[in-house]
């Protein structure tokens, strides 16, 4: 056990999806994997083992924001030795050909969040994503006929903003979307050396208001689970 997670040593494979929604786990569990065993109930925050493709693969949720992230990367990396981890999120774009359901893999992200700074308040240290973890990713997307974006994405500490300003901006210096994890999984993974790459489906538009249904927001979860899924088993 770990102080957040109530998983046996051995019960957490070291190949993992992080949603952040722990019902989306439930969700890649039940859809994705095979003869999945959940292995945490901790605070609601779903974790499952299970194979995929015959491979033993993990699924565990991590709530939102950069200080719930880390403290399960952490957890994750430290106690249980997981090695390969692949954030499976959303985001809003910033970009006009950045569409509702296409896919974003963050190559690197720029962050609002104090968690690195306090570490190395003298450097601004980037995040950057797992470079074979991107561009197995990234063929993944392509060979899959999906929309697939790669470069630069925000991830804030403040989900509702007094002001759209400094966001729109970082848009112009092409920050493709926002969201609210990403940073701190590199942080985590670069300060362990393990490997991260951060995925996430566009669910809303902050530029045009562009929206999408429910059922076509599922359709495209599906789309970026199967880049995921596909990453992991082969790189
Ligand atoms: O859909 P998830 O993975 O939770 O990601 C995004 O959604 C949440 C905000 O609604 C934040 O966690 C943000 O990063
Ligand atoms: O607008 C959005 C959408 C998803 N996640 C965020 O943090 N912001």
């Amino acid at each position: 056990m770990s102080v957040h997670i109530e998983a046996r040593q051995g019960d957490v494979a070291d190949k993992i999806l992080l949603p952040g929604d722990p019902l989306r786990a439930r969700y890649i569990a039940e859809n994705f994997l095979e003869d999945a065993q959940l292995y945490n109930e901790v605070r609601g925050m779903l974790g499952y083992t299970g194979y995929y493709k015959g491979q033993r693969i993990s699924v565990q949720g991590t709530g939102m924001g950069m200080p719930s992230a880390a403290i399960y990367a952490t957890e994750l990396v430290k106690e249980y030795g997981v090695k390969k981890m692949i954030r499976v999120g959303t985001c809003g774009s910033i970009q006009k050909d950045v569409h509702v359901r296409d896919l974003v893999l963050a190559q690197a992200a720029a962050t609002s969040s104090a968690i690195i700074r306090n570490d190395f308040p003298k450097h601004d240290f980037p995040q950057i994503a797992d470079f074979d973890l991107l561009m197995k990713a990234y063929e993944v997307g392509k060979e899959q006929g999906f929309t697939t974006h790669v470069g630069n994405v925000l991830s804030d500490d403040v989900f509702y903003k007094d002001s759209m300003d400094d966001i729109f901006r970082l848009g112009e210096h092409g920050v493709l979307g926002i969201e609210m994890e990403a940073a701190v999984l590199y942080y985590v993974a670069a300060k362990y050396q393990v490997k991260a790459l951060s995925l996430m489906t566009v669910s809303d538009h902050m530029l045009t208001g562009e929206e999408t249904s429910a059922e076509e927001r599922q359709k495209t979860f599906d789309d970026m689970m199967i880049v995921a899924l596909e990453t992991l088993i082969q790189e």
